[in-house]
């Protein structure tokens, strides 16, 4: 199994810097969530990591080896936008088939028990499936290839609530069958939370958070308590944002809480990952 390594990747468009230094590793059979705002560079860096587009300076590299032009190692990796790629007169059943030619070993009995439970048509041509459908459609595809590395660019755009709950019920099943990893770009960060083991937050084209789920919440703590002595409390510590009801006041804190002896009208609460993320990528705060 391989890890997928970004070192220094820079990406502009024209003049504009969309991708400002970027390193971390993807390490094999795990979920990542890919988060950042609208704009935020999520999708370029996903069409960089499978090669799709130039990128401006840097690399990215497959247990050492670069992804340039080695189709090989871009065998290991789908990036779901592709089925963008094909002929919008194909049917569903007949992109199964291609996808099966190009990377082998397709798996149709889970994407036709998938295209089933979600009720996607087999025989409907592509384009002329409605929004949701079509991210349906890409979702299978990218269900059922055999890639070592799924990267997954806004897997629910357009599903309704209870396709969007199938979805990760049937991804997490389907992880534990054939273990492989998964990157889900997003900002639906309540939908993803139970679902990502490793979060990579980016923001102003750098990667703002690269840590465990569990290791980047237990660094995250929401204080509580009248004004002044929520802000006297938290002095010094690394607020990154806060709330106010009234006289009460919340100050979020990401990082290590001193040992100070908390006053009896404060309390310390964690903080849920989207709370954190929204705090994280608010502008002009940090
Ligand atoms: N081909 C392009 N030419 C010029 N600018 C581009 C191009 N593709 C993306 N950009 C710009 O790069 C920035 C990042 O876009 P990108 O689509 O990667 O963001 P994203 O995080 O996926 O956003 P969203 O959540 O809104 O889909 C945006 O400012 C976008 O306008």
């Amino acid at each position: 199994m391989s890890s997928i390594e970004i070192k220094n990747v820079t990406k502009q468009f024209g003049k504009k810097e969309v991708l400002a230094g970027l390193n971390f590793k993807l390490e094999p059979n795990k979920i990542y969530g890919l988060l950042g705002r609208n704009g935020a560079g999520k999708s370029t860096l996903l069409s960089i990591m499978t090669n799709r587009i130039p990128l401006t300076s840097g690399t990215v590299t497959v247990d050492g080896e670069s992804i340039q032009n080695n189709d090989k190692i871009l065998q290991k990796m789908y990036l779901m936008s592709e089925v963008s790629l094909y002929n919008s007169r194909l049917r569903v059943f007949q992109v199964f088939n291609e996808t099966d030619k190009m990377y082998g070993k397709f798996d149709f009995d889970l994407a036709n028990r998938l295209a089933g439970e979600f009720g996607l048509d087999l025989n409907a041509r592509i384009g002329k499936l409605s929004t949701g459908y079509r991210t349906i459609f890409k979702v299978l595809v990218a269900m059922g290839v055999s890639a070592e590395y799924i990267f997954l660019d806004e897997p629910t755009l357009g599903l309704d609530a209870n396709h969007r709950d199938l979805f990760y019920k049937e991804l997490m099943e389907s992880y534990a069958n054939r273990p492989r990893t998964f990157v889900i770009s997003t900002h639906l960060i309540e939908e993803v939370a139970n679902l990502v083991e490793h979060v990579l937050i980016i923001k102003n084209g750098k990667i703002l958070i690269d840590s465990g789920v569990d290791e980047t919440l237990a660094k995250a703590h929401t204080v509580t308590g009248p004004e002044a002595d929520v802000d006297s409390y938290t002095a010094g510590l690394n607020v990154i944002g806060h709330d106010s009801l009234g006289k009460i006041k919340a100050n979020y804190v990401f990082g290590d809480m001193d040992d100070k002896i908390l006053p009896d009208t404060v309390s310390i609460e964690s903080m849920d990952l989207q709370k954190l993320f929204i705090n994280l990528t608010n502008e002009g705060e940090n």
